[in-house]
C-alpha cells in the first residue's frame, strides 16, 4: 500500500515544487493532492475570488508573470480560517507591474512599499490588493532590510520567519512549500525557516511574533524547542531597539492569546521585559490567576498587562516605552485602582461601580463604563460584568448651564455642587427629578467649602472689574 502511496505522490510531484523530506511529509503530501480539487472548494479559498481577485489573477497570466498567496493567508487558509488580510507575490518586479497596471488601466495606491517591491493595485475601484516581487534581504539591521528582487520563489520563503509562515499558495490550488510548513503547521509546530539566530537578527520583532504564533497554533504551552529559546535568550537585546509600536501590536495580541500565562513566564525567563517595557519583577502569579479567571471574558490587553504591574508608577515605564493609547492607559489604571475591590460585598459593589460612571462628564460615561467592566473581567466576576455591561447609563437631569443659571458661575463651585447632586441623585436610586433636585442647590451652595467660596469670589470680583474696564 506504501508503494503505492508513493507512486501516487512521485506523480504529484511532478507538478508541484514541494520537498519531500519524511514520510509524514508524504502522506500530508498525498492528501493534499487527492484533495485538490476539494481544496477548491475550501470556503476559505473559494471566498477569495471576488470579480477584482480574477481580474488581477487574468492581468498577471496575460503577462505571464506568476502570481502566488504568500505568508499568513496561505496558513490561515490551510488551517480553516478566513484570512483578514491577503498578500500576493509574483514574479514580476515593480517596474513590470506598474507598466502592466498602467497599459491596463488599473489604478495603483501611492504607498510607501515600493523600496520593498510592493504595488498596491486598485481593481474596479473596489478591491486593493497588495504584490510584493520575490525578494531577498540583503542588508538588514534588526529593523529594516534592503532588498533585492529575485524570481526564485525559495529564495524568497527563506527570507520569511516561520516555517507556517512561508508557503505560498498558487490560485490554482497548488501549494508551495519549501520548508515544510504544511508538515509544521499539522503538528502545530512553530519554528523559524532554517537558522532561527538568523531569522532573529533579521527583525527582532520576530522574537515577539514567534511567541504569537506559539500561542495560536501549539497546542500544547511548553512545548518550546530548545534551540529556539537559546537563540531568543542571545538575541533579547535586539528587541530594544524595535518601534513601541511594533511591539504593543505584538504583546498586545500575545497577552489575550493561548496559553498567555505560560508564554509569559517563559518571556520573563529568556529576559525580555527589560526591552518591551514590562516591568522587571512583574507579578507572574497574579497574571497566571487574572489569566484563568478573565480569559473567557474577552478582557482587553491592558487589562492582561496591569496583572503584571504591582504599582501605577510601573504605568510610567509602559507609557514611556510603548505607544499605548490614553484609552488604554486609563483602563490600566483603573484596573489597579480597583481590582481588590472585588473582596468588599456583591450588593454594594454593582452600586459602587455605577456611582463611578455617574459621576464621571456625560461624554465619558460610555468609556468609563466600559473601564470599569475591565474590572470585573479581571476580577473575573462574570454576573455582576453581564449586569453592567446590560445596564442602561440614566441621564442626569441637572447640567452646568441649569447651576449657572441658578447664579452659580465659578468652574469650582459648579463642580463641587454638581457633584453633590449626583451623590444625592445616586443615593435615590436615580429616581430624584430635575425639579427635586434644583430644590436642594441654594441648601448646598452653603456647604460649598470655604476656599472654593473665596476663590470664586475673587474671580467674581475680577469677572466684575472686566466687565467695568470693557465698557
Ligand atoms: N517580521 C516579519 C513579518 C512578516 N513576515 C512575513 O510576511 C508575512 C505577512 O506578514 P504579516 O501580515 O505581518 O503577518 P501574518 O503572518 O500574515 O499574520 P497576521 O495574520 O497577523 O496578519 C508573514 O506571514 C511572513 O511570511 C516575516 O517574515 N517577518
Ligand atoms: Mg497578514
Amino acid at each position: 500500500m506504501l508503494a503505492g502511496v508513493f507512486r501516487s505522490i512521485a506523480s504529484g510531484l511532478k507538478h508541484t515544487r514541494i520537498r519531500p523530506q519524511t514520510l509524514q511529509h508524504y502522506l500530508a503530501l498525498q492528501s493534499l493532492h487527492t484533495n485538490r480539487t476539494m481544496k477548491l472548494d475550501k470556503p476559505e479559498f473559494k471566498n477569495l475570488f471576488t470579480p477584482e481577485l480574477n481580474r488581477l489573477s487574468e492581468l498577471f497570466a496575460k503577462y505571464e508573470y506568476e502570481l502566488r498567496i504568500a505568508g499568513g493567508a496561505v496558513r490561515d487558509i490551510l488551517m480553516g480560517k478566513q484570512p483578514q488580510d491577503l498578500d500576493f507575490a509574483t514574479t514580476a518586479t515593480p517596474e513590470e507591474m506598474k507598466v502592466m497596471f498602467e497599459k491596463e488601466g488599473v489604478r495603483m495606491l501611492n504607498t510607501r512599499g515600493e523600496e520593498h517591491g510592493t504595488i498596491t493595485a486598485r481593481i474596479n475601484n473596489k478591491e486593493n490588493f497588495e504584490v510584493t516581487t520575490l525578494r531577498v534581504d540583503v542588508v538588514t539591521d534588526g529593523r529594516h532590510a534592503e532588498v533585492e528582487f529575485t524570481t526564485d520563489w525559495k529564495i524568497d520563503a527563506e527570507r520569511r520567519d516561520l516555517t507556517i509562515n512561508s508557503m505560498f499558495l498558487g490560485l490554482d490550488g497548488t501549494l508551495y512549500d519549501y520548508f515544510d510548513g504544511w508538515t509544521d503547521l499539522q503538528n502545530r509546530r512553530v519554528a523559524f525557516v532554517g537558522d532561527a539566530t538568523k531569522r532573529i537578527q533579521e527583525d527582532y520583532l520576530r522574537i515577539l511574533r514567534y511567541f504569537r504564533f506559539y500561542g495560536r497554533i501549539a497546542e500544547m504551552p511548553n512545548q518550546h524547542e530548545d534551540s529556539t529559546l537559546e537563540a531568543i535568550r542571545e538575541n533579547a537585546g535586539g528587541l530594544g531597539g524595535i518601534s513601541g509600536e511594533r511591539i504593543w501590536t505584538e504583546l498586545k495580541k500575545i497577552v489575550v492569546g493561548n496559553h498567555a500565562a505560560p508564554i509569559m513566564r517563559c518571556m520573563y525567563n529568556l529576559g525580555l521585559p527589560k526591552y518591551i517595557g514590562l516591568p522587571l519583577e512583574g507579578n507572574l502569579d497574579e497574571f497566571d490567576q487574572v489569566y484563568a479567571r478573565a480569559r473567557d471574558l474577552q478582557p482587553r490587553p491592558m487589562t492582561m498587562v496591569a496583572a503584571l504591574l504591582e504599582q501605577p508608577g510601573q504605568m510610567d515605564d509602559i507609557i514611556t516605552r510603548l505607544k499605548i493609547s490614553i484609552e488604554e492607559r486609563k483602563t490600566g489604571l483603573l484596573v489597579m485602582q480597583l481590582r481588590r475591590e472585588g473582596e468588599q460585598q456583591t450588593e454594594q459593589l454593582l452600586k459602587h461601580y455605577q456611582g463611578i460612571v455617574l459621576k464621571t462628564p456625560g461624554t465619558e460615561q460610555k468609556q468609563m463604563s466600559d473601564r470599569v467592566c475591565e474590572v470585573l473581567k479581571y476580577q473575573g466576576d462574570a454576573s455582576l460584568l453581564s449586569e453592567l455591561q446590560t445596564w442602561t447609563i440614566p441621564r442626569f437631569p441637572v447640567t452646568g448651564k441649569h447651576l449657572m443659571e441658578k447664579g452659580i458661575f465659578f468652574g469650582a463651585e459648579v463642580g463641587w455642587v454638581k457633584d453633590k447632586l449626583v451623590a444625592l441623585w445616586i443615593e435615590s436610586d436615580c429616581s430624584l427629578t430635575f425639579e427635586e433636585l434644583m430644590a436642594r442647590v441654594d441648601d448646598l451652595r452653603k456647604e460649598v467649602p470655604k476656599e472654593i467660596q473665596e476663590k470664586a469670589a475673587k474671580k467674581k470680583t475680577r469677572f466684575a472689574k472686566k466687565m467695568k474696564t470693557d465698557k
